[in-house]
């Protein structure tokens, strides 16, 4: 059975962790890691079948087949070159870190390097499978724009540089309009979905992206355009936010369920 270590026991590395426990997820949940322990201890014994251990870094890099980074974009940097190193598959949610081409570049040759699989699932967006489908035939423009409410977007290194009040806002206020690049800097914790339209598509530096603050909205909207030699699409999702972390969107958790399903499952169903 595929082990899996967890690295990250907030929203979304709670929820797969539920996943396993429910069997849902037809594999070991062997190990948690967080920079808070008491959130995977915490995590650990609210599971009512799986037992996971809590280790450091290093230790259930060496203990498991598949690492879930869904930590930090900073966590990326540290904790997934080491788990290729050592063989492991691993699953990242923090994509935004793939935007520096270094780190990108570094990341892809370990995983060839080393026989390992990166999966980065379609987390709170729909459209991937369009994108990776369009790629083929040539994409000439591909925009992101993001609507959250005011308190998903709080805390961003955005909104505090520029002295945002976002508690102030009356109406629907345009933040930032840029590349995939700046947006997953500006935006570390609200659009990593950019970086994995990107991975997908036309890269950080074509893929457009805007990110407007909403004090009307209780959902995180997320709406993509793309045009190619295929034609063109729209995809918009509406996204309730998690209760526990108000910027991330329920369906980004699902989707990491999803792709953990894919992995385990003969059957494969769409692009
Ligand atoms: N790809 C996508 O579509 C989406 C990605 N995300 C990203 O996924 C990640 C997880 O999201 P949530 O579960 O909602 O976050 P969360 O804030 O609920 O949980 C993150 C957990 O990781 C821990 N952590 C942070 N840095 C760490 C480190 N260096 N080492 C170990 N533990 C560390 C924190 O203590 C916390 O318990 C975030 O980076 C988030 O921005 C979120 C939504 C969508
Ligand atoms: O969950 C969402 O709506 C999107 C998000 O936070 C991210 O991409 O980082």
């Amino acid at each position: 059975m595929l082990k899996i270590g967890i690295i990250g026991c907030g929203f979304i590395g709670g929820q797969i962790c539920r996943a396993i426990d429910s069997g849902e997820i037809d594999a070991e949940l062997y190990a948690l890691c967080d920079s808070s322990e008491s959130k995977a201890f915490d995590l650990a014994k609210s599971l009512k079948t799986c037992k996971p251990a809590y280790m450091k870094i290093e230790e259930l890099i060496s203990s498991v087949d598949l690492v879930v980074e869904s930590a930090s974009q900073n966590a990326v940097r540290f904790i997934v070159p080491q788990a290729l190193k050592a063989g492991c598959s691993v699953m990242v949610l923090s994509v935004g870190a793939l935007a520096d081409k270094e780190l990108r570049e570094t990341l892809f040759g370990l995983a060839k390097e080393h026989n390992c699989k990166l999966y980065f699932p379609s987390g709170a967006v729909v459209g991937i499978d369009g994108i990776n489908s369009a790629h083929a035939a040539g994409i000439s423009s591909v925009t992101l724009t993001t609507r959250k409410p005011p308190s998903g977007l709080m805390g961003a290194p955005y909104v505090v540089e520029h002295g945002i009040e976002l508690e102030k806002l009356e109406k629907e206020t345009i933040l930032f309009e840029g590349t995939a690049s700046e947006a997953v800097k500006a935006f570390p914790a609200n659009v990593n979905v950019a970086a994995t339209i990107s991975l997908a598509g036309i890269g950080f530096e074509r893929t457009m992206v805007r990110v407007i603050a909403d004090p009307s909205l209780s959902r995180n909207i997320h709406e993509i355009n793309v045009q190619g030699e295929f034609g063109k699409f729209c995809t918009k999702v509406e996204n309730l936010p998690s209760p526990e972390n108000p910027k991330t969107s329920y369906l980004a958790a699902l989707s990491a369920i999803s792709t953990l399903k894919k992995i385990l499952n003969p059957v494969q169903i769409g692009t």
